[in-house]
């Protein structure tokens, strides 16, 4: 390897003759690789080897067209330099002479015939003068082939620094050579730190440079990823590498690259490329003289920007300026900034932020990024609501949601009470277990309503994979994060009432055990720091108020209920469930479907009935569904403005009478259809409404 400053190359290079573009230290280029030696060069190279050192090639520029390829090596593309700098010179009969050039030819011909001494010197010193190949060492990040529609390989090549070569080795199956790396970065180290050393006239170049790029990228839109890139760019690159960097990134031919690509001396570098930005100022200017400023939505200039440059640092993570307000990603660090969140969490968010301003739009980890950083933006880290618990008005609202239950809700108010008084929420776990359809979930509604907190249920039935409680790491496609963080998500506040449903559901699968997983984040102790997957820092849940439902202790996994306070929830008697109807279920299903107490009466005895006859069950969800069809059944009457339908055993003594509402009645065999009962036989009382 031959060495020189921060960059390595290998002394003996294979070429890679590129017809198309030119490639330029520091910047990356596709390159379409088709003509054979090329492809050689792909397979016994790039594709075989497996060092780092086997991805560096030589790309040099070449003048002939790839479709009239012949066997003979082609001319590549020569750079005119003083003989002063040139070191070696080619030591077998150069293949340079062989191509392209009559002087060198009459040169050739002359010392074959005479083999005069003078002669040979004239011809090393124009073969020096004349022939030397100047080319860019680069290496191949990335090779995709293809059949079709002929069989051909794309590279993405970044470059790495300039080569001369002095030799070459082979033609075929591709050409290597001896080269020189010519880039000698350490030269210029004292270029940005002023040293004494670098000569003045450098140093001036190099700051006249640098004020100029300034001054054209202040002219661009900087909400454009690319331009805020080269913004970056031009703070954090040494300055040396920016006339590279910027010939390639603005409007210039392949003429006027092979011009810079042949400027191995750094001042002139910087005088070529000079003339080249100014010239693309002007054109930016000409531009904004012709076209009219548009504004969008966000008020800002598309696609040129009034006005000069802008400041050094403007776009630096630190600053808050105008131009973050355009800038996407900088809207995202404000958001991020302001989310409150630990000191963990927005390190590791800043640091995702700046990997995200580093990408290109299309990669497909930019979305995956930005997904992961606009759910850390909205977690509720430390917003919450205040609690207004009042123990008497708890139990007046515990009484008027559910009937019965005198247990249960003593139970809930001790717990509440509790909670009041030592103002901390580290305690068992309440955990409801009953008979499905007994009042366990909506307890638990009311619970979250008398605390006037948010309440979010999850749904644990039929949950087999851990990934559902902790979430997926990021590293999955298709990674989320698990349903306790999306639950806080959707309810916005760090503070709610989670009501885990059917935690005796949860099976263990290949996916790992869903209910250990739970074990964290019931645990008062560890849940404070509980680390989804997916956010990879934690999250401090232990302002959740956790209540889970059951409706056996059989299958809940003994760690997961000696967590759990157990509070049996029994089944209701029939005269409880009457209770329950009148006081709830038929208002609750009159309002739903948009009928009035008075246009539908449901005497106790008919509740009753349908007890009996239409429902067999601990709880009430049934007996609601049975009411929900009667409801239905009215509601269509009612629209259709029926008249009455009295039935001959309407005349029994359970018959509502209602004084004037009592003329529409619907009979025995009508509810009984409505029920869809197929066991019912025997009479039942009547349904009263009143037509719209
Ligand atoms: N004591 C009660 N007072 C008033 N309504 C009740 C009572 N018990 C149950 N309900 C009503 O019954 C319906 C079903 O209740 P809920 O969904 O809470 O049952 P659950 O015990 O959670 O059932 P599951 O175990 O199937 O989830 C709800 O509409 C609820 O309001």
């Amino acid at each position: 390897m031959s060495s020189s400053g921060d960059i390595r190359i290998p002394s003996r290079l294979p070429l890679l003759l590129t017809h198309e573009g030119v490639l330029l230290p520091g910047s990356t280029m596709r390159v379409s690789v088709d003509t054979a030696r090329n492809m050689q060069l792909v397979r016994s190279r790039l594709l075989k080897g497996t060092s780092l050192k086997s991805t560096i090639i030589g790309v040099v520029p070449n003048s002939r067209d790839p479709e009239h390829e012949t066997e003979e090596l082609p001319a590549l593309h020569r750079s005119v330099v003083p003989t002063a700098t040139v070191t070696p010179v080619p030591h077998r009969t150069s293949w340079f002479l062989r191509k392209n050039n009559r002087v060198s030819f009459f040169f050739a011909v002359l010392f074959l015939f005479t083999g005069h001494l003078p002669f040979k010197i004239v011809l090393h010193a124009f073969n020096g003068l004349l022939f030397l190949s100047i080319g860019t060492a680069g290496l191949a990040v990335q090779v995709v082939g293809s059949n079709w529609p002929k069989p051909h390989y794309t590279l993405l090549i970044t470059g790495l620094c300039r080569f001369r070569v002095e030799q070459l080795l082979r033609e075929r199956p591709f050409p290597v050579a001896v080269v020189q790396q010519l880039d000698k970065l350490e030269q210029y180290a004292g270029l940005d730190s002023g040293d004494a050393d670098v000569s003045s006239e450098l140093g001036e170049l190099s700051q006249r440079f640098y004020e100029v790029a300034l001054q054209l990228v202040g002219m661009l839109d900087i909400s454009v990823p690319v331009v805020a890139k080269l913004r970056r760019l031009l703070d954090s690159l040494p300055r040396e590498a920016l006339p590279d960097v910027l010939t390639s990134m603005i409007h210039v031919s392949n003429k006027e690259k092979l011009e810079i690509l042949d400027a191995v001396s750094l001042a002139e570098r910087f005088k070529k490329v000079l003339p080249l930005l100014t010239r693309q100022m002007e054109g930016l200017k000409l531009l904004q003289r012709t076209r009219k400023p548009r504004l969008d939505d966000d008020r800002r200039i598309i696609p040129i920007r009034k006005g000069g440059g802008l400041a050094p640092g403007q776009l630096s993570m630190e600053d808050d300026g105008e131009e973050e307000d355009s800038d996407d990603t900088s809207l995202l660090e404000r958001r991020v900034r302001g989310s409150n969140m630990p000191e963990a969490a927005l390190r590791v968010c800043l640091k995702e932020l700046k990997r995200l301003k580093k990408m290109p739009q299309s990669m497909p980890e930019y979305a995956l990024t930005r997904n992961y950083l606009e759910l850390m933006v909205e977690l509720p880290w430390s917003k919450s609501t205040t609690d207004c618990l009042d123990i008497r008005a708890a139990r007046v609202l515990l009484d008027s949601d559910h009937y019965a239950m005198e247990k249960l809700k003593r139970r809930v108010l001790e717990y509440l009470a509790v909670r009041q008084l030592r103002n901390s929420l580290k305690g068992p776990i309440l955990c409801f277990v009953g008979p499905p359809g007994v009042g366990k979930t909506s307890v638990g509604r009311s619970i979250a309503r008398t605390l006037g907190r948010e309440f979010h249920r999850i749904a644990l039935g039929g949950v087999c994979d851990q990934s559902d409680i902790r979430g997926h790491r990021r590293t999955y496609v298709g990674s989320m994060p698990g349903r306790i963080i999306n639950g806080l998500k959707a309810v916005g506040v760090n503070n709610p009432v989670f009501l885990l449903d059917e935690v005796d559901k949860l099976t263990k699968s290949l996916q790992g055990d869903p209910a250990a997983a739970l074990l964290e984040v019931l645990d008062p102790e560890q849940n404070h720091s509980f680390t989804d997957h997916y956010l990879n820092v934690p999250f401090d849940l232990s302002q959740v108020l956790f209540i889970a439902t059951a409706n056996t202790t059989a299958t809940i996994p003994p760690a997961l209920l000696d967590r759990m306070e157990v509070l049996q929830v029994p089944g209701y008697t029939q005269e409880e469930k009457v209770e329950i109807a009148h006081r709830h279920l038929i208002p609750h299903q009159l309002e739903q479907h948009g009928l009035t107490p008075q246009q539908v009466q449901i005497p106790q005895d008919t509740t009753l009935d349908i007890i009996s006859r239409y429902t067999r069950e601990a709880g009430v969800r049934t007996l609601e569904r049975k009411i929900g069809a009667i409801c239905r059944a009215v509601a269509v009457k009612v629209a259709e403005g029926h008249k009455a339908t009295k039935t001959p055993s309407s005349s029994s003594s359970s018959e509502v009478t209602t004084g004037e509402i009592s003329d529409t009645q619907i009979g025995t065999n009508e509810l009984m259809s409505w029920l869809t009962a197929p066991a019912y036989c025997g009479p039942l009382t009547l349904v009263t409404f009143l037509p719209l």
